[in-house]
C-alpha cells in the first residue's frame, strides 16, 4: 500500500491556512426529515444544532449518507455506520461489502477463492455451520446472500449444514425474525427434500449473542459459543420458529435480545454443536460485530472467556474483518480496499489529531474512520480515546450515555494545543434510536446537543474551527410509514416503531473563529454525499486533498 504516485506530501491550499485546531463531530444517527411528532431531533432541545441551521445559510447543508453515495447497493439501501465512516475517513466512495458480495454470488466467483476452497475440504466428512445475523437489512448481512450461499454450497458438495442465527430487530421492524426464520426453514426443507441433511441448530437476538463489538461485552461472544459450538443454552426447542415465537411471548421481549436457544432432537440431544472437522462460516459481511466471535474461532491463545472445547475447524469469514490483524485469515469475498485514508495523509502532512468516543462507537471513529484498520498510523501523532460504555443495559434506560464525557475530552484535547483534530462520536441519536424508546431518543438527542455546545464553546475559546455532520439518519424517525409518509399501523392499530437507521441526508455545518474569511459551501455540488468531507477537512488544515477524493464542499472566495 502507498500514495498515489508515491508521495503522501499534500499540496499546501492556496488560500487556506494550516495549523488551526479543527474539531469534527459525527453524531451518530442524526438525519434531516420533515418535522413532526415521530421526528425525535425535532421534538427535542436542541438549540445548538437549531441555531447551526438557521445560521449563516451557505455554511450549513445536506449530504448524502445512503445508498450508492456511500458505497451500498441501491437507493434503497439505508446508510450505517460503517459505510458512513468509511466514506467520510476515505474521502472516496468504495464498493462495500454487501455489493462486493453480490458480485461475487452472482459471478460464481466466491465459489472459486481460495476461502471457499478451504472450507470445501471437509463438505465429504464433517459439517458446514454457518453463523450470522438473520434479516434482510443489508447492514451486517443480507438474508438472500444467505440463501445463494447455501445453494451454492450444496451446489459445490456440502452435504451437512447447521445454520446458527441471529434474529435482528434493530435493521429491521421488531418481530420481522419469524417471518426469516420460516423463510430459512422453508428451504432448508427443500434442501432436506434432496437428501442435504440441512437444519438450524442455534439462535439467539444479535444483541445479546455473538454480535457484541469493540469489546464492550464478551459475555454477549461466549453465549454465542456456548450455543453455537458446545450446544449449550437455557432454552432447547424443537425447532427455531417454535423457539422464536416462544421467547417473543416473554413479556418485554423483542428480537435484538431474545436469549440463546439450541435445537435438539427427540432424545434432547443438540442436532449441531461444533466439531472437530467441521467447517464455519461467519456470514456477515459487516466487521465491526463479527471481530469478536471471529478471534474466538480463529485464535489458539485466547483469555476473554473459557471455551471450555476448542474444535479443529475450518473457518472463514464472509470477509476479512480487519486488514490490519489479517482476522480472519481465510475469507470467502475480499473486502474494499480502502485504502490512503485521510487520516493517514494527515499524519505525513503534521496534523495532530485525537479521536474520542465511548465503546460503542469507538471503532467507528477509528477502526471504520481508518479503513477497517485497527490503531493508530502513528502514535506519536495519534491519540485514540476510548471512554468505557455501560454495558449489558440497553440505552434507552442511560439515554444521555457518555455524552458529556465525550465532550469534555474533546475540551481537554482542543486546550491542550497539542493537535490540529479533535474528532469525535457522539453515539446518543443512534443508540438510543435503536431501542424504539421515543421518549428515551428525545432525552438522547437533547444530550448530544449539550455535547455539542460544550465541544463549539471550546472551539470559539481557542480560534478554532468545527465541523458537525452525522453519519446516517436514525432518531429523525421512529415510525415505519407509508408510500406518503404517514405512519403505518399494526393490526391492532399501534404504530410501528421504526428502530432502523433510514434513508434521509444527514446536516454538516462549518463555522468557528478560525474559519478564513470567504469560506462557504460550494453552490455546485448538490448531490454531495459524505465522501466529500475528507477533502473538505483536508482543506481547512490548510492543504489540497488527493487528486482522486470526491471533492470538497467547500470553496473560498474573495470578500
Ligand atoms: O448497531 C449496529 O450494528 C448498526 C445497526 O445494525 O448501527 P451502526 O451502523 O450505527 O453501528
Ligand atoms: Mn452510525
Ligand atoms: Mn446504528
Amino acid at each position: 500500500m502507498g500514495s498515489a504516485g508515491g508521495s503522501w506530501k499534500l499540496a499546501d491550499h492556496p488560500k487556506l491556512p494550516k495549523g488551526k485546531v479543527i474539531a469534527l463531530i459525527v453524531l451518530d444517527g442524526w438525519g434531516e426529515a420533515k418535522p413532526d411528532q415521530y421526528n425525535c431531533i425535532h421534538v427535542a432541545e436542541t438549540p445548538t444544532m437549531d441555531s447551526l441551521k438557521n445560521g449563516v445559510p451557505d455554511k450549513w447543508r445536506l449530504v448524502r449518507a445512503h445508498g450508492t453515495a456511500v458505497g451500498l447497493p441501491t437507493e434503497d439501501d439505508m446508510g450505517n455506520s460503517e459505510v458512513g465512516h468509511n466514506a467520510l475517513g476515505a474521502g472516496r466512495i468504495f464498493a462495500q461489502g454487501a455489493k462486493l458480495v453480490d458480485s461475487a454470488l452472482e459471478s460464481g466467483k466466491i465459489y472459486k477463492g481460495e476461502g471457499f476452497k478451504y472450507i470445501k475440504e471437509v463438505f465429504e466428512t464433517g459439517t458446514l455451520h454457518l453463523i450470522g445475523l438473520l434479516s434482510d437489512g443489508g447492514v451486517h448481512s443480507r438474508l438472500d446472500q444467505v440463501q445463494l450461499l447455501l445453494k451454492g454450497a450444496v451446489e459445490h458438495g456440502a452435504k451437512r449444514i447447521r445454520l446458527h442465527v441471529l434474529t435482528d430487530g434493530r435493521d429491521v421492524l421488531d418481530g420481522s425474525s419469524v417471518k426469516f426464520a420460516e423463510t430459512l426453514e422453508e428451504d432448508l426443507a427443500k434442501l432436506r427434500e434432496k437428501g442435504v441433511d440441512a437444519q438450524i441448530a442455534s439462535g439467539g437476538g444479535r444483541m445479546y449473542v455473538t454480535m457484541d463489538r469493540y469489546e464492550n461485552d464478551w459475555s454477549v461472544v461466549k453465549r454465542g459459543w456456548d450455543a453455537q459450538v458446545l450446544g449449550e443454552a437455557p432454552y432447547k426447542f424443537k425447532n427455531a420458529v417454535e423457539a422464536i415465537k416462544t421467547l417473543r411471548a416473554e413479556p418485554k421481549a423483542n428480537d435484538q435480545y431474545l436469549p440463546p436457544f439450541v435445537i435438539v432432537d427427540d432424545s434432547g440431544k443438540p442436532v449441531g454443536p461444533i466439531v472437530d472437522g467441521d467447517a464455519v462460516v461467519t456470514f456477515n459481511f459487516r466487521a465491526d460485530r463479527m471481530v469478536m466471535a471471529a478471534k474466538a474461532f480463529e485464535y489458539a491463545d485466547f483469555d476473554k472467556f473459557d471455551r471450555v472445547r476448542v474444535p479443529k475447524i475450518r473457518y472463514a469469514g464472509m470477509l476479512q474483518y480487519d486488514g490490519e490483524l489479517k482476522l480472519p485469515t481465510r475469507y470467502l469475498v475480499d473486502p474494499p480496499e480502502i485504502d490512503r485514508t485521510s487520516g493517514e495523509y494527515l499524519t505525513y502532512n503534521g496534523v495532530r489529531t485525537f479521536a474520542c468516543s465511548e465503546t460503542v462507537k469507538f471503532g467507528h471513529v477509528t477502526f471504520f474512520w481508518n479503513g477497517n484498520r485497527s490503531g493508530c498510523f502513528n502514535p506519536e501523532m495519534e491519540e485514540y480515546v476510548e471512554i468505557p460504555s455501560d454495558s449489558g443495559i440497553s440505552f434507552n434506560v442511560q439515554p444521555k450515555m457518555k455524552a458529556l464525557e465525550i465532550a469534555e475530552k474533546a475540551r481537554d484535547a482542543i486546550l491542550s494545543k497539542k493537535f490540529e483534530q479533535v474528532r469525535v462520536n457522539l453515539p446518543n441519536g443512534d443508540m438510543v434510536g435503536h431501542t424504539g424508546d421515543i421518549e428515551a431518543t428525545i432525552v438522547a438527542c437533547k444530550a448530544a446537543d449539550e455535547a455539542v455546545k460544550m465541544i463549539l464553546d471550546t472551539v470559539e475559546q481557542v480560534g478554532g474551527i468545527y465541523v458537525v455532520t452525522a453519519d446516517h439518519g436514525n432518531a429523525e424517525d421512529m415510525v415505519k410509514r407509508n408510500k406518503t409518509g404517514q405512519p403505518l399501523l399494526d393490526k391492532s392499530g399501534n404504530i410501528q416503531i421504526l428502530t432502523s437507521h433510514t434513508l434521509e441526508p444527514v446536516p454538516i455545518a462549518i463555522g468557528g473563529p478560525g474559519l478564513a474569511p470567504g469560506v462557504r459551501f460550494r453552490k455546485d455540488l448538490p448531490r454531495g454525499g459524505l465522501a466529500n468531507v475528507a477533502a473538505t477537512m483536508i482543506n481547512l488544515h490548510g492543504f489540497e486533498a488527493p487528486a482522486d477524493y470526491e471533492p470538497s464542499l467547500i470553496e473560498v472566495v474573495d470578500n
